[in-house]
């Protein structure tokens, strides 16, 4: 009879010495009114339709049998295995009910598999589905097996620390969670302590000094750049002071953070989200976090007279980025199209700034920044650290280039004069604005950052520069634009003479103000800019930066292939 050949049991199919621990689980169960072979293999699960010459349902499947449309999903991105009831009250998803009613009866049995879809622009989707048996202990059996094989997936997170912002980006922080992200972590049988934030630092003074972090397999941030910059500042500051490294030194070696970050874009750039997921998609996160990515991420710390600023992870922009910055936190009610205003304003103001920018080239790395390839999951030259092996002792040589190393203080080069940008990318910073980035060929996980040196120019040409960030055109590939690799770098304003205690806030305006009363009618830039250390101000001009090679781990596998630019239908993208 029919139902008996579709629901004969279970096969194990073993190899030579493996008789204790069978490596495939292979049947023909039911799906949408058809018979699929599926098989389980410790690293894939597979289901291809057999359709039988004759009508399934009236014939028997002893007959030769064609195989149909054929599906594969990798047990890493299973996120979850239940068993369904299928008289009632079930979460079936309602095909079962369109079967005809003997069948309804011959299947009583089901088993639902939720995994991991890849849709359209790197954007991933929870699939479900449902497989029907005859008989309850193959249902289980495939439950059991399926569970099992998760279970030894020893990279998922099983605790997870959630910090919500409620007022970055459109104020959807909450929202965004309870309604996409909750579900599945609950789906995944992942447990959350939530915390929605009262205050800007509550997350990374939580993080700093009261929370368990033992307790967690990750911290998961619900927000923009700022709030995951918060986490960094909370983590990284934690791990240093459990380990008794002082963050004061800029020579110091700093101890890499143990727990993954998840970032769940709720913000108004979601430049680091995009950058190292491809999207900034809040379920798209949330899928990476439960199937447990890890993504290393370099780190640049900043000092100022030897004391510790802040860390930077993707963009810190003197001049343009920075007069930007300043101008949208005033207009932070304007939600994410405050960047476009002030990114409006702060191109026609045009003001530059003079000073000395000096740098340590990574001349030992793999990588430059006019490369075409692209840092993407499983990147080459992240893998090895950015480092070109010379030796034949890898284990040596797998040691990652540190700030501290005294060996690359030789070679410092030094570029004096007026500029209208000063950036240093430690990642592309790929967002949704500019899809290729900042720097598009800059590295997640190599240890160094791209300077990228904009000079005085015409507005027409900076227009260019900023335009040339929208499309396939190279925004490098201008005379009064230069960009290097490097490992550490310093700026000193022109003014700041002996750059001590230089404080902007008051100094600055200060000596603004005097060049000003000095030249009345002058159209002349004011002496300094402020730092946008992605998306903070920085209250010192004078810096000295020096990148952490990958400190940080992201729950994230980096972009998985090379996304597709589309030109935009602009005109002025022909300039
Ligand atoms: C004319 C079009 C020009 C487009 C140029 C786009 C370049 C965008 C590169 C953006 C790099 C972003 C790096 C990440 C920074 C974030 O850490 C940081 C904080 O983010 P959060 O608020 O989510 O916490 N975000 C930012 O600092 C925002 C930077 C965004 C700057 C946008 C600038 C728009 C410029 C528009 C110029 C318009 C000129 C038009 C003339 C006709
Ligand atoms: N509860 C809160 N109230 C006010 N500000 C907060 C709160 N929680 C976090 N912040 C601060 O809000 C700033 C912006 O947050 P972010 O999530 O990056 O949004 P956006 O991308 O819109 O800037 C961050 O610098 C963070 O420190
Ligand atoms: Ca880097």
């Amino acid at each position: 009879m029919l139902i008996r050949s579709l629901s004969h049991p279970v096969r194990w199919l073993t190899g030579e010495g493996m008789e204790k621990q069978p490596r495939l689980l292979a049947s023909q169960l039911f799906l949408k009114n058809s018979v699929f072979e599926v098989l389980l293999n410790g690293v894939l699960l597979t289901w291809k339709e057999i359709t039988a010459n004759k009508k399934v349902i009236s014939g028997s499947i002893h007959h030769p049998l064609k195989v149909g449309t054929s599906h594969s999903v990798s047990v890493s991105e299973i996120l979850a295995v239940r068993e369904l009831h299928v008289d009632g009250g079930t979460k079936d998803d309602g095909r079962w009910q369109k079967m005809p009613q003997k069948l309804t009866e011959s299947y009583p049995y089901a088993f639902t598999v939720s995994y991991v879809e890849r849709a359209r622009q790197h954007r991933w989707r929870c699939s479900d589905v449902t497989f029907h048996c005859s008989e309850w202990a193959l249902c289980q059996q495939w439950v059991q097996t399926i569970r099992e094989q998760l279970t030894a997936l020893t990279s998922r997170p099983k605790h997870l620390l959630v910090y919500i912002n409620p007022y970055g980006g459109k104020q959807q922080g909450k929202c965004i969670y309870e309604q996409k992200v909750a579900p599945l972590f609950a789906c995944a049988s992942i447990s959350t302590d939530v915390i929605v934030t009262e205050h800007a630092n509550h997350a990374r003074d939580h993080l700093k000094t009261e929370a368990e972090i033992k307790k967690y397999d990750g911290v998961v941030c619900v927000g923009g750049d700022g709030m995951f910059s918060e986490i960094v500042h909370g983590l990284v500051s934690r791990t240093q002071r459990d380990n008794g490294v002082d963050q004061n030194s800029p020579e110091e070696k700093l101890v890499p953070c143990t727990l993954r970050i998840g970032i769940i874009p709720a913000g108004s750039t979601d430049c680091i989200c995009y950058a190292t997921v491809g999207i900034n998609d809040p379920v798209t996160s949330a899928l990476h976090v439960i199937v447990g990515d890890s993504q290393p991420m370099d780190v640049c710390s900043v000092h100022h007279n030897n004391t510790f600023l802040r860390y930077s992870v993707s963009l810190l922009g003197y001049g343009f980025y920075g007069d930007v910055l300043a101008d949208s936190e005033r207009k932070r009610w304007m939600g994410p199209a405050r960047y476009d205003f002030s990114g409006f304003k702060k191109f026609l103001t045009h003001h530059h700034y003079e000073g000395a920018v000096s740098f340590l080239p990574a001349t030992d790395t793999l990588g430059t920044p006019r490369d075409k390839t692209r840092c993407r999951a499983g990147c080459f030259i992240c893998q090895h650290d950015g480092q070109l092996y010379s030796g034949d002792s890898p284990e040596e040589s797998k040691t990652a280039p540190d700030v501290s190393d005294r060996e690359y203080e030789v070679g410092w080069g030094v570029v004096r004069g007026k500029f209208l940008a000063i950036n240093a990318a430690s990642m592309s910073c790929a967002c949704p604005r500019s899809p290729k980035g900042l720097s598009p060929a800059a590295h997640l996980a190599d240890g160094t950052t791209d300077l990228i040196l904009v000079r005085k120019c015409s507005r027409f040409n900076f227009l260019r520069h900023l335009l040339r960030h929208t499309s396939k055109d190279d925004q490098f590939d201008m005379t009064f634009v230069e960009v290097h690799r490097v490992r550490r770098f310093r700026f000193t304003p022109r003014h700041c003479q002996n750059d001590s205690e230089l404080d902007l806030r008051e100094n600055g305006k200060q000596l603004f103000s005097q060049i000003c009363r000095d030249h009345p009618a002058c159209s002349c830039s004011p002496a300094y800019s402020s730092w946008n250390c992605d998306g903070e101000i920085l209250p010192h001009a004078a810096i000295e930066v020096g990148v952490h090679c990958q400190l940080i781990k992201l729950f994230a596998r980096g972009i998985e292939e090379q996304p597709l630019f589309e030109d935009l239908a602009n005109p002025l993208c022909a300039l």
